[in-house]
């Protein structure tokens, strides 16, 4: 039975990376907030998302790195060990996925954390684990995120699989791995545990790697995947899943691939139904819930993070957040704007993109003009021995998509995020001076070929 209702004036639902940033700047500004969460303060970002996943990437690259040495610097032994990645992800990313300092910071800001799950009952009214009611004078805040989507795959369901939560809290890394879905998180951990000695093999339903990136990164990471030993399948169904002992069999249309460990990575879903939506007046069978620029999705409800489905990144999250928390406090701020929304997937070659891929600006009907460069002609390419490519989209001025591949992909994307978000003039761009030898002066030889 509901106990008697408390009041707050806004009660913020689920404390991922947006919801923690809304809640805490609102209570900072004086506000009765409530936070309700529950799993863990911080989402899953910090505990079984980019924080740890980053960490494995970077101790898997320094694996690569120190086997890169004898053809370029003298010897090297490289043997790897998962124990130190684990301790690190374990000790110094989640505390051992404890959430007691970023629950103690909301405290301190003057928040009141509700752990349990809350579930919107009526308009300004959350009901936490069908028993504590909170009510929210000035608005509910949802920030909710997203759950690994699991496909039905016949004989799935039941077996021991892992989603990127039990890949994070691996304790030692699998000697054979099958990765259904080419995504960013299958590609990340495929490489991460293929470095560490795994047989590796990615299976991919559509065309390419990364499908919603440009054609040419998908190839280029499955051809480095393949030199780096790993099966790679594209436009591949999986048909069925056995466990049986201590291995799976993944059946596709084509053959069957047999590994100790599975890790489903196929993406991402938000259970609207599940926190009551339906109460405000929202459908709960869609995947996201919309929202205008200022995060409003219904009369008293702001939402954002991946719950909004605008690109489920924590820098889209925080993003919005900030635009919610100004608009709940009254105050001035730009509208959301996502055309130079950066994305990065921290593979090795690291690939940055932002704005729009070809296909997309085509489909939008803009009068496209394309150019892509290797990174190898490059002269720091060259020198580096590394592999990438610059692709930039464009339309009769300005620049509406890019992507980088190659050795920090991410940073070199930063200066291409700018244009695209400030509109810099393709000319103003091809004007300008690029350090020798940079990896980004990529960016100019390319902007020539426009
Ligand atoms: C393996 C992996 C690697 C990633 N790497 C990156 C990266 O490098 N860079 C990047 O930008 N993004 C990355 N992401 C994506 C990033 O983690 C998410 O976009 C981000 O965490 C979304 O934040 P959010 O606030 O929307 O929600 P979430 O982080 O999903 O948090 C939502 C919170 O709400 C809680 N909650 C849900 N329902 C309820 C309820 N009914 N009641 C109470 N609480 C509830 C949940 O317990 C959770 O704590 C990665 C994701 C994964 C899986
Ligand atoms: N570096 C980063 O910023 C980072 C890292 C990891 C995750 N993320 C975020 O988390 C989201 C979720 O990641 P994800 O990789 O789970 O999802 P995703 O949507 O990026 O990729 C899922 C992949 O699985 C494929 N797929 C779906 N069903 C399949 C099936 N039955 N068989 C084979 N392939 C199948 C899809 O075609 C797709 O390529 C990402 O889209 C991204 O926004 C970001």
């Amino acid at each position: 039975m509901a106990g008697e209702a408390e009041e707050f004036d806004v009660v913020v639902l689920g404390l991922g990376p947006g919801g923690e940033e809304v809640a805490g700047r609102l209570a900072e500004a004086g506000l009765a907030v409530a936070g309700v969460e529950a799993r863990l303060v911080g989402g899953e970002c910090p505990y079984w998302g980019c924080v740890p996943s980053k960490m494995m990437v970077r101790a898997a690259d320094l694996l690569a790195e120190g086997r890169r040495i004898p053809s370029m610097a003298g010897e090297a032994t490289v043997v790897p060990d998962w124990a130190p990645v684990a301790r690190r992800i374990r000790e110094e990313a989640t505390d051992n996925w404890d959430d007691k300092v970023a629950a103690d910071r909301f405290h301190d800001k003057g928040g009141t954390l509700v752990r349990g799950r809350g579930r919107i009952t009526a308009p300004g009214e959350v009901t936490v684990d069908g028993r504590r009611v909170l009510r929210a004078r000035r608005g509910i805040v949802v920030s909710t995120g997203s759950q690994p989507a699991v496909p039905a795959i016949a004989g799935l369901g039941g077996t021991p699989y892992w989603t990127n939560r039990e890949a994070i809290e691996a304790e030692r890394a699998p000697e054979s791995l099958v990765v259904i879905g080419g995504g960013t998180v299958g590609v990340e951990l495929a490489q991460v545990f293929r470095r560490f000695g795994a047989e590796v093999t990615v299976l991919e339903v559509a065309g390419h790697l990364l499908p919603p990136e440009e054609p040419e990164v998908g190839e280029l990471v499955a051809r480095i995947f393949s030199d780096e030993g790993m099966t790679v399948r594209t436009d591949t169904q999986v048909t069925r899943v056995d466990h049986h002992g201590a291995a799976f069999t993944v059946m596709t249309e084509d053959g069957s691939h047999r590994a100790e460990r599975l890790l489903v990575a196929t993406g991402r879903r938000s259970d609207l139904a599940a926190i009551g939506v339906g109460a405000v007046g929202l459908d709960e069978s869609a995947h996201a819930i919309e929202v205008d620029e200022r995060m409003r999705a219904a009369e008293g409800v702001w939402a954002l993070g991946d719950v909004t489905g605008k690109g489920a990144f924590t820098h889209v999250a925080m993003y919005q957040a900030r635009i919610a928390l100004a608009d709940i406090l009254g105050e001035r701020a730009p509208a959301a704007d996502y055309r130079a929304v950066p994305r990065v997937t921290f593979t090795d070659p690291e690939v940055g993109a932002v704005g729009l891929t070809e296909r997309q600006a085509r489909e939008r009907g803009i009068a496209v003009r394309t150019a892509v460069t290797s990174l190898s002609s490059s002269a720091r390419g060259w020198i580096h021995r590394a592999e990438g490519l610059v692709k930039l989209v464009a339309d009769d001025r300005f620049l509406v998509g890019a992507t980088v591949a190659g050795p920090a992909g991410g940073e070199v994307l930063g200066l291409l995020t700018l244009a695209v978000h400030a509109r810099v003039p393709i000319d103003g761009l091809a004007s300008m001076v690029y350090a020798y030898p940079t990896f980004h002066r990529a960016i100019e030889d390319t902007l020539r070929l426009l």
